[in-house]
């Protein structure tokens, strides 16, 4: 019976896309407002080492998003056999322009190449990844970062939803660098009671059974069954799985979306956490701008 009853019922759809768009629209008036103000332009530096078809995918999109708000984008696409010297050579070049706010080196990088050296080389400044250490210990210490774009992305749709976010149990499940640690940091930061947990957590399903906000950024479709889901809960999907389905490739979440009738609200996949990524490196570049220039920060909330 209340096997149905949860079955019954339906989740709000937590639309990543449309947030994200608007998200963009305004971007793309304040960078018009700024060239207009000051002849400025916003500039973001991507970096592309080897052929990985996913990685170029990625690139292009993030390309065409820079350059649909009125930034500058400059793609540097590198041979998959760049040195490590060459790579380091390339930033140094590029912390250096004063056409560059923003610099990503998109991720992974061939093997031979040495990420984390890469990563600090990149001036936190520019650092629209919120990747350096410097971002990371200025995020976990309550000072002003550069926050890593996806966390980043989850929270405005967390807060765009629930408002203050102080006192509820969040549940992050991952503990990357990327996505699941600095998630952890910025719902402590909104007093949010948080636990952190990953692939060796004992009694998983239980303790996400504790969640009023539960964050997924584990990269395993359908990890998260229905009954791990408190009702009434607010479920975040970071997971983007490609899976061959009678023939055919489609991406899924880490959530088995179709058993999450009874949380409150979802985001999908696609359509969800992956478009606020990008739009939240837009941001970031225009964040990294503002402060280059003492510009006043601007909030990107909806209004
Ligand atoms: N230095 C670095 N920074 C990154 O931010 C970074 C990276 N490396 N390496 C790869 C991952 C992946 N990533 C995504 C961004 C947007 C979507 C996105 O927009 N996805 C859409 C479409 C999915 C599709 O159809 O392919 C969606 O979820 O709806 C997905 C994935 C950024 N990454």
């Amino acid at each position: 019976m209340e096997d149905q009853a949860l079955a019954a019922a339906t989740a709000d759809r937590i639309d990543g896309k449309a947030f994200a768009d608007g998200l963009v629209a305004r971007m793309a008036a304040e960078v018009a407002q700024i060239r207009a103000d000051t002849g400025l332009l916003p500039g973001l530096a991507v970096v592309l080492v080897g052929e990985d078809a996913a990685s170029a995918v990625y690139v292009n999109a993030k390309h065409r998003q820079t350059m649909a708000v009125g930034m500058a984008s400059f793609v540097h696409r590198l041979p998959a056999e760049t040195s490590q010297a060459d790579l380091l050579a390339l930033l140094d070049q590029l912390n250096a322009d004063t056409a560059v706010h923003g610099i990503l080196v998109q991720l992974p990088l061939p093997a031979h190449l040495d990420a984390l050296e890469v990563i600090e080389r990149i001036d936190p400044a520019k650092d629209v990844d919120g990747f350096h250490a410097v971002n990371a210990g200025r995020l976990a210490t309550g000072q002003e970062a550069l926050v890593p774009c996806t966390p980043l992305g989850c929270l405005m749709m967390l807060k765009d939803r629930l408002g203050d976010l102080t006192g509820l149990n969040a549940v992050v499940i991952g503990k990357s660098n990327i996505v699941g640690k600095p998630m952890s940091q910025l719902l402590l930061a909104e007093n949010c009671t948080v636990i952190t947990t990953h692939s060796k957590t004992k009694n998983l399903p239980d303790l996400c059974r504790m969640a009023d906000i539960l964050v997924v950024a584990v990269g395993r479709p359908g990890l998260v069954r229905g009954d791990w889901i408190r009702p009434g809960a607010t479920v975040i999907d970071v997971g983007i799985n490609r899976v061959e389905e009678n023939g055919k490739s489609r991406i899924t979440g880490d959530v088995a979306f179709e058993e999450a009738g009874h949380a409150a609200a979802i985001t999908p996949v696609p359509g969800g956490v992956g478009p606020m990524t990008i739009a939240c490196l837009l941001a970031n570049t225009l964040t990294a701008f503002r402060r280059r220039h003492s510009l006043p920060a601007v909030s990107l909330a909806a209004e």
